[in-house]
């Protein structure tokens, strides 16, 4: 992603973007996304059908973050492609794409339909989400996951990516970055998605924060930063050939620049940008700058993936 940003008079690539749910649902929260000073953008996870998603209140912040249970609250995929087939590529900034098949035959639909229309925008099909009561996560299952990009990757023949949820077993890393390393034109990794089923209660109620899933909810922000960190330099040093786009935790420049220290080619930014709104890029482009002005780096590969260690 390397729309560049002139801050400070040096021009940078401007790695950041929203991750997809955060201010992607609807055409006017894009919009909003495309005039910021984002370096791309991405849409909500689509899915076959529109979906009203999980009752509400299934979003709050949290001291640490904030819990989620959205449920795949989305305009249906013909919605978003409808709005990458009226987007101005050359104009604007790269258009991600993100889809959430309920099933493989509603992820095939979906990739066969954007493969058809033949558009600039770059897939990031999405193995995990935590929040559809009764589906168990894609991501979580490695031997489905295969599957799934066994059938998806030869459909989509162009570069695509893939939304994962966190891992916590070294183990686990080896076998999906195994998995991950069968496709050629997977080309990138979106890491990670929020830490699943975490739960949130009031100490004076005594009662679950969120409603969907007796209080049960993705957890995000500043308490998964290490956890996304961690994803993004395993799959880093596992995958020499794929790019890594860390997700979790980042609040500031700093948090950017750890990701990037760690592996990752660009940033998405979920609860930072709910909390913040599109204003939140301009920030952090230019705290970004800031710290590689103070350390002495011109580029972003003047320092991604130098993470040192003992
Ligand atoms: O509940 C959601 O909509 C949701 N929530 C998440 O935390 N990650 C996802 O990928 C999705 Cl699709």
């Amino acid at each position: 992603v390397d729309i560049s940003t002139s801050i400070s008079g040096t021009t940078l690539p401007n790695v950041f973007f929203n991750a997809s749910g955060v201010w992607c649902q609807h055409e006017d929260e894009l919009q909003a996304m495309v005039e910021s000073h984002s370096g791309a953008l991405i849409t909500k996870s689509a899915t076959l059908a529109p979906r009203q998603g999980n009752p509400s209140p299934r979003y709050l912040p949290l001291p640490l973050g904030s819990i989620s249970s959205m449920g795949l609250p989305n305009e249906g995929y013909e919605y978003y492609l409808r709005y990458a087939c009226s987007f101005n590529y050359s104009r604007t900034k790269p258009l991600f794409i993100s889809l959430s098949g309920l099933s493989l035959g509603d992820s095939v639909k979906m990739v066969e339909a954007f493969v058809a229309a033949d558009l600039p925008c770059m897939l990031e099909i999405n193995f995990s989400c935590p929040n559809v009561p009764g589906k168990p996560q894609l991501g979580y299952d490695f031997e489905a996951m295969d599957a799934a990009l066994a059938t998806l990757a030869p459909l989509i023949k162009k570069p695509f990516g893939i939304k994962l949820p966190p891992f916590f077993d070294i183990a686990h890393f080896d076998l999906v970055a195994a998995v991950c390393q069968k496709y050629s034109n997977l080309a990138f990794l979106t890491c990670v998605n929020s830490i699943g089923n975490g739960l949130a209660i009031d100490f004076e109620t005594e009662t679950a924060l969120i409603k969907p899933k007796d209080g049960y909810g993705g957890l995000s922000g500043a308490m998964i930063l290490n956890t996304a960190l961690a994803n993004v330099n395993a799959f880093y040093r596992r995958l020499p050939d794929k790019q890594i786009i860390g997700v979790g935790g980042v609040a500031s420049g700093k948090e950017a620049f750890l990701h990037i220290l760690a592996g990752a080619s660009a940033v998405q930014i979920g609860t930072q940008l709910m909390e913040e709104g599109p204003a939140v890029f301009e920030r952090l482009n230019k705290e970004l700058a800031e710290i590689m002005a103070a350390k002495g780096y011109n580029t972003i590969e003047d320092f991604r993936g130098r993470l040192k260690t003992l």
